[in-house]
């Protein structure tokens, strides 16, 4: 088993390492290669039933990690942390919820700044192109290791989404539901644009040195303005005049600070590497790669599906889920589809979750019925802590005023 060797990798004791590919038994990628040595990183939740029927796989974005939620009190909150738990709507009484860290990724799982076997050094840009069926065909392996017979859910929100449905469409049979948030049915070309930007900008940093950067200085610059430009598209033209407006804080725009402060924080948290690589996946997505149509793709599908929308997403906007599920009902695969209101943009999965916790109670509740009543004891602490938070968003949304009413014009900046 060989671990990553990025130095932003962050060690968590409920972090569990399992190789899932060796010589013996290699893994096939789309592109054609084989790797020798996959190593997956995941944490769990819960616990697994008898019969290996209520597992939930929740899949991460573009830059998330293992750590979706808190394991005891003393733990880091993790990023869908009002989602799962004891009486949250992925709730670890009753399900026993995996999250991994995706193939190409660096926070535990083989990426490119993981050794070579072969050479001993770190792959760079010698790691083979991967694709979101890769990620997901990796996953697989992951779940029958654990002795997972189906899986009750596959969730996830972005690159998450494109999981999920990738899952829906490659194992039929295998999972009961899937829920698809803030995700396409492929790549737009907008969104591929982006991606390619994002790629120019690390591609140019003079320390990227053909990603062979490892063990001395990376391509920090060009992360943060890949970075800065992603933020952009995660959010919304009006979140950002909510949280900015034309406010200034040490010669320069707020919106500026809060860009450079993502850029610094992602250069501490994650390879370059992998972010070129897991961008292209994210670019080759299309669910009906493999097969003969978008439809013949999407009929292969059986389990019921939830298609979640952010109204404000400019990244995969509604009109593309909405695309997405018009094909899957005219082909018959049980659609629910839900655009959240939200100004935060396509980000919004990870902040509207007081918007996103009914809609995927109410899902799960059709899709995987409690077989009996909830034990009572179950059920109040489920309310309450269905009432506790969204009081707590409400308070948050009264302080949430729109800045860019009161704020004055200011030419300084623009002679600088
Ligand atoms: C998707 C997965 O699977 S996991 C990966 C999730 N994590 C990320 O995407 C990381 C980058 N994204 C973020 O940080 C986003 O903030 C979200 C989506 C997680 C949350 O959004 P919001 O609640 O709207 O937070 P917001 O964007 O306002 O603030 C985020 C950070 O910017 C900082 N910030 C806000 N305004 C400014 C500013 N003007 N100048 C500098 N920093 C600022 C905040 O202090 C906060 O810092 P912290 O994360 O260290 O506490
Ligand atoms: N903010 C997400 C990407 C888009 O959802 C992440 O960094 O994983």
């Amino acid at each position: 088993m060989i671990i990553t060797f990025f130095p932003g990798f962050k060690w968590r004791p409920q972090l569990k390492l399992v190789q899932l590919a060796s010589v013996e038994n290699p893994f096939v990628l789309t592109c054609g290669s084989c790797l020798t040595d996959v190593t997956v990183a995941y944490e769990t939740y819960g616990k697994l039933s008898g019969a290996g029927d209520n597992a939930i796989l929740v899949a991460h974005a573009l830059t998330g990690d293992t750590h979706a939620a808190t394991h005891d009190q003393y733990d880091e909150q993790g990023w869908w942390e009002p989602l799962i738990g004891s009486g949250r709507p992925l709730d670890t009484d009753r399900f026993f919820v995996i999250c991994a860290n995706v193939l190409g990724g660096c926070q535990g799982t083989t990426g490119p700044a993981s050794l070579d076997p072969t050479t001993g050094k770190p792959y760079g840009m010698n790691f083979p192109e991967i694709t979101i069926n890769d990620i997901v065909r990796v996953q697989k392996r992951l779940v029958d290791i654990l002795g997972i017979r189906r899986l009750a859910m596959v969730v996830g929100g972005s690159m998450g989404g494109m999981q999920a449905l990738e899952w829906a469409v490659h194992y039929p049979g295998f999972i009961e539901a899937a829920v698809v948030i803030a995700a396409p049915g492929y790549s737009a070309p907008q969104a591929i644009a982006y991606n390619r930007v994002g790629r120019q900008a690390i591609m140019l940093d003079p320390d990227w040195k053909n990603g062979d950067y490892y063990g001395g200085a990376g391509p920090e610059k060009g992360l943060a303005a890949a970075r800065a430009l992603g933020m952009i598209t995660y959010q919304s033209e009006m979140s950002m005049a909510y949280k900015f407006g034309r406010r200034t804080r040490k010669g320069q725009f707020e919106v500026e600070n809060y860009l450079d402060y993502q850029g610094a924080r992602i250069v501490k948290r994650f390879d370059a590497n992998s972010y070129l690589y897991l961008l292209r996946a994210l670019d080759l997505f299309d669910v009906s790669a493999g097969y003969e149509s978008y439809e013949a793709a999407l009929s292969r599908i059986d389990a019921q599906v939830l298609v979640v929308g952010v109204s404000s997403d400019i990244l995969y906007p509604p009109h593309q889920q909405q695309e997405l599920v018009e094909t899957m009902r005219r082909v018959g695969v049980r659609t629910d589809y839900t655009v959240i209101d939200s100004p935060h943009g396509h980000d919004g999965f990870l902040i509207d979750f007081h918007l996103l916790r009914p809609i995927l109670v109410k899902f799960i509740n059709k899709a995987l019925p409690v077989p009996s009543a909830l034990p009572l004891r179950q059920w109040i602490r489920f309310r309450a802590s269905n009432l506790a938070y969204l009081g707590a968003r409400l308070v948050t949304e009264i302080q949430y005023k729109p800045a860019i009413i009161d704020i004055p014009h200011q030419d300084s900046l623009f002679s600088r």
